[in-house]
């Protein structure tokens, strides 16, 4: 299998008590596949795409993308945040040109650069600095940037959480479009059920306390799915009573019983 996520757990030392936030998380992802994580806030959701990313050490499991075991962070697994996260002194262009420094013949590096950024539809804000640009904006230079180094796996953490309604319906179609032309293994964490419907192959549904998958869900639903599709309203009100029940196992707990 392409990415393969085995027996993952992570305990964490809080307060000098452990805290177990990932427990047995088994879970294979195929190349191209567009999956989403879906689940409660705390969870573990960014604690998991962490691992994966290889910036948090899991306390047991692997995580084997391809044929190798994940030891650490690597240019096979481009990262997109939900805040940006450019250079405030560089413009659109040098952000991506600094991510893709390695590439030696100036024109291939420059070329690439310029090819992502008109993917993201920034050509003509080249020359601008991040705090010219809007949110919606720079979250496009982020995912240039990502997609420039050119990644196995791109891993998205809450990419869209930060911008308002009308930029985030925007970007989710042109993640698709992107998504259809290079046909990327996407991971992607959110906390909006329909953009996990909208976007993926696959959602993951994620329940706390331990953070367990408590669902595997395939979105067999032709694209694109807009708000109003049947098969759109009805998944979206099946993952909802799913999550309904994990939010209230957790007020039960934090109520003491
Ligand atoms: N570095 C850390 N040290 C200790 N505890 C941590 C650390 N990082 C996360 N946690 C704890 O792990 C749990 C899961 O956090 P995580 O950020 O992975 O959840 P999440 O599902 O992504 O949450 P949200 O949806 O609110 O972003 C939380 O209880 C958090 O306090």
């Amino acid at each position: 299998m392409f990415l393969t996520i085995n027996d993952i757990s992570k305990d964490y030392m809080n307060q000098q008590t452990v805290q177990t936030v990932l427990s047995s998380i088994n879970v294979t992802i195929k190349e191209g596949e567009f999956v989403s994580i879906l689940g409660p806030s705390g969870c573990g959701k960014s604690t998991l795409l962490s691992i994966v990313a290889g910036l948090t050490k899991p306390t047991t499991g692997e995580i084997r993308l391809k044929d190798s075991v994940i030891k650490g962070p690597g240019k096979d697994r481009g990262m997109v945040f939900q805040q940006a996260a450019l250079f405030p002194w560089m413009t659109v262009e040098e952000n991506v040109l600094f991510a893709i420094r390695d590439i030696k013949d100036k024109k291939d590096q420059l070329e690439k650069a310029h090819h992502f950024l008109k993917m993201v539809q920034l050509s003509s804000s080249l020359h601008l600095h991040p705090h010219e640009l809007s949110g919606g904006m720079q979250q496009r230079v982020s995912i240039a940037r990502a997609l420039a180094m050119n990644p196995t796996v791109l891993l998205m953490d809450e990419p869209f959480g930060a911008l308002d309604e009308q930029t985030r319906m925007l970007l989710q179609k042109e993640l698709e479009k992107i998504w259809l032309e290079t046909k990327k293994t996407v991971l992607f964490v959110t906390h909006s059920i329909y953009e996990s419907i909208k976007l993926s192959d696959r959602i993951l549904v994620m329940g706390t306390r331990p953070g367990e998958i408590i669902a595997d869900i395939t979105v067999d639903i032709e694209r694109p799915r807009l708000r109003t599709d049947e098969q759109v309203t009805r998944l979206e009100s099946e993952i909802s009573n799913l999550l309904e029940k994990e939010i209230e196992k957790v007020m039960y707990e934090e109520l003491g019983r």
